[in-house]
């Protein structure tokens, strides 16, 4: 049996304890990535050096011993690397040129260029599987093909994804043509990940809430379940996580459909209702709110404690519902962790 206990929930095991570890737990809520990232200069030029990108992957892991590491990189990278430029603008977010005809999505560079760019991702893998401890795993991941088009499309982040929506309807074609690419970068690219080192991946849908109910067959399940069997054929044991953020009762249709071990919760869903639909299907991972991580105190405590006992009858990853925030105090994480593992 491995002595690895996030790999353990994932085969369906129900633990003790649960493993743990955080959304962005590498950011800037930590001085000590914020000090690499000045070192490194940009975001972009964090992620591209595998030295760095593999330092802050680990200092997380140093200061709060997490049952698990994520490479560090972004979702984004995967665009960049079929053409589209890519910025971030402090305090703002990602920056793209925009894909809004068959013409934008003609320009994009061929799928068998993309390792140009991304090869540095895998030497970043490499150096982590070496220096990470043997009982912590690696997590690899890229964004789901909604997701990712989301912000291609728009050339931004959008709180409502009405750019994508609108291609949707407007260039049905463009729009599917442009998925279609994305899911095959998206498959190229994780098996590159778990080749390098990568000993489970996870696949971020985190505006899969933002499509309309009679279309996230299509473009949520039908997409990630694409990618899914990609990887499986190649690595039959191979862990995917999956998170569909925002998908509401769609969560348990998403599971059943696309065949992932593990589903990642976000905040909105109620340990109840997903220890019964869900949790029997696969191990649940999440999902405390990440602003009790700004809050702290008893509420951070007890919130903690509920989440773990909620999902105790089955396989659990203890996560957040989202990613911890800039905002968030160190000291809250170790309080959170205490109330996890007692
Ligand atoms: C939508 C999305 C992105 N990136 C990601 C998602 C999906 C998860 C989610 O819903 O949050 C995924 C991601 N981004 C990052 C990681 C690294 C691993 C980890 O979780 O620790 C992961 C897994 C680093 C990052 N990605 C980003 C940062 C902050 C950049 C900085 O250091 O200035 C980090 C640590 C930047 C980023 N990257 C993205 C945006 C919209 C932004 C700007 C908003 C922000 O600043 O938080 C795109």
């Amino acid at each position: 049996m491995s002595d690895k206990l996030l790999l353990r929930a994932l085969a369906g095991e129900t633990l003790p304890t649960p493993p743990v570890w955080m959304m962005r737990q590498a950011g800037r809520y930590l001085p000590e990535y914020r000090a690499t990232r000045a070192q490194a200069g940009s975001f972009l030029d964090l992620c591209y050096t595998p030295e760095l990108a593999a330092e802050v992957t680990l200092q997380p892991i140093r200061k709060y011993a997490f049952d698990a590491a994520i490479l560090f990189a972004d979702i984004l990278l995967v665009p960049q690397a079929l053409g589209a430029d890519l910025t971030f603008v402090q305090g703002e977010g990602p920056r793209l040129s925009t894909i809004t005809s068959a013409d934008d999505l003609a320009r994009l560079g061929p799928l068998d260029a993309i390792d140009e760019v991304l090869s540095p991702v895998y030497e970043t893998v490499r150096i982590l599987r070496r220096e990470l401890p043997p009982e912590v795993p690696l997590i690899g991941f890229a964004g789901a093909p909604w997701t990712v088009a989301t912000y291609m499309i728009a050339g931004r982040g959008t709180p409502d994804q009405a750019p994508a929506r609108r291609l949707m309807y407007g260039d049905t074609t463009t729009f599917e043509a442009l998925l279609d690419k994305i899911t095959a970068a998206t498959i190229h690219y994780l098996l590159k990940q778990v080749e390098a080192g990568a000993e489970v991946v996870k696949i971020f849908d985190s505006w899969a809430g933002a499509l309309p109910g009679p279309v996230f067959e299509k473009y949520a399940i039908a997409p990630g379940k694409k990618i899914v069997d990609a990887l499986r054929a190649e690595h039959p044991d191979l862990p995917i996580i999956g998170f569909p953020r925002g998908a509401g009762g769609n969560y348990a249709t998403f599971v059943e459909q696309t065949g992932v071990q593990g589903v990642a919760l976000d905040t909105s869903v109620d340990p109840a209702w997903a220890a019964k639909h869900v949790q029997p299907h696969a191990c649940v991972q999440g999902n405390l709110d990440p602003l009790l991580l700004v809050q702290g105190g008893e509420a951070l405590t007890k919130a903690t404690k509920d989440v773990v006992k909620g999902f105790s009858g089955g396989a659990h990853i203890f996560n957040l519902g989202h990613g911890i925030t800039p905002d968030a105090s160190p000291d809250n994480v170790h309080r959170m962790l205490e109330a996890v593992r007692g």
